[in-house]
């Protein structure tokens, strides 16, 4: 199995390129994993709580169910993915049966800031966009898809966001093998990462 991380700021493009990569390739031998799935579980909190949460610190996450994941699936076993709703900023009751492939994709952007679940990966990739980019992406994004409005977006870019990239994300770059600049869509990086994954699944 090979399993290739893909971090990068907020609305760099992660969740885009990796669509791109596991586009054409064949469906049953790529499989992706979300940081997002795996976001700790705050059901015990009131919704008002958890709208407080400080999502981009690498305490909020369940590193310890990812890393279990990482190496159940290495062991050929299927997993239960939770599947996180950014509506209710709460896990659901639902899983995702997630198979063991030839190629695990993990993306997210605190993956990298973990060193165990670092060492797992065989290709690190960090997704570069600038900050004004990524922040007029987020803004669209959570706006259309995510169920919040403009003061939401900016109030927790001022306040958690940004501080949280420069001191846990932007930092992680150093541990890539391969940094995407993807200001622009990038076809030709893409391409590289799929030709990677292709060489190694024949
Ligand atoms: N290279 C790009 N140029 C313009 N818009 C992009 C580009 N890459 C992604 N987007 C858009 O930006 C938003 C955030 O992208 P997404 O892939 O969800 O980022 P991430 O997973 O890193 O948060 C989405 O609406 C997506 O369509
Ligand atoms: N309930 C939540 C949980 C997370 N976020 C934000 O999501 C961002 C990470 O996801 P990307 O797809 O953008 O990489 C992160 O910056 C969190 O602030 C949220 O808004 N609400």
């Amino acid at each position: 199995m090979l399993i290739i991380g893909i971090a990068g700021g907020t609305g760099c493009g992660k969740t885009t390129v990796v669509n791109q990569i596991i586009n054409e390739l064949p469906e049953d031998e790529v499989g992706v994993i979300s940081q997002d799935s795996y976001y700790n579980d705050t059901s015990h909190l009131s919704y008002e709580e958890r709208t407080r949460i400080n999502f981009d610190h690498p305490r909020a996450i369940d590193f310890d169910l990812l890393a279990t994941h990482l190496q159940e699936l290495r062991k050929g076993n299927t997993i239960e993915q939770p599947v996180y709703s950014f509506v209710k900023h709460n896990r659901t009751k639902d899983t995702i049966h997630t198979h063991p492939r030839k190629v695990m994709i993990v993306e997210g952007i605190l993956i990298l800031t973990h060193p165990d679940i670092r060492d797992m990966f065989d290709i690190k990739i960090f997704v570069h966009a600038d900050t004004d980019e990524r922040l007029i992406r987020r803004i669209r994004r959570d706006i259309n898809e995510r169920g919040r409005d403009i003061d939401e977006v900016l109030n927790r870019y001022q306040t958690t966001l940004k501080p949280m990239h420069d001191q846990f994300i932007e930092p992680t770059k150093e541990f890539a093998d391969i940094i995407i600049p993807n200001n622009k869509y990038n076809t030709v990086a893409v391409d590289i990462v799929r030709t990677i994954i292709h060489n190694r699944l024949v």
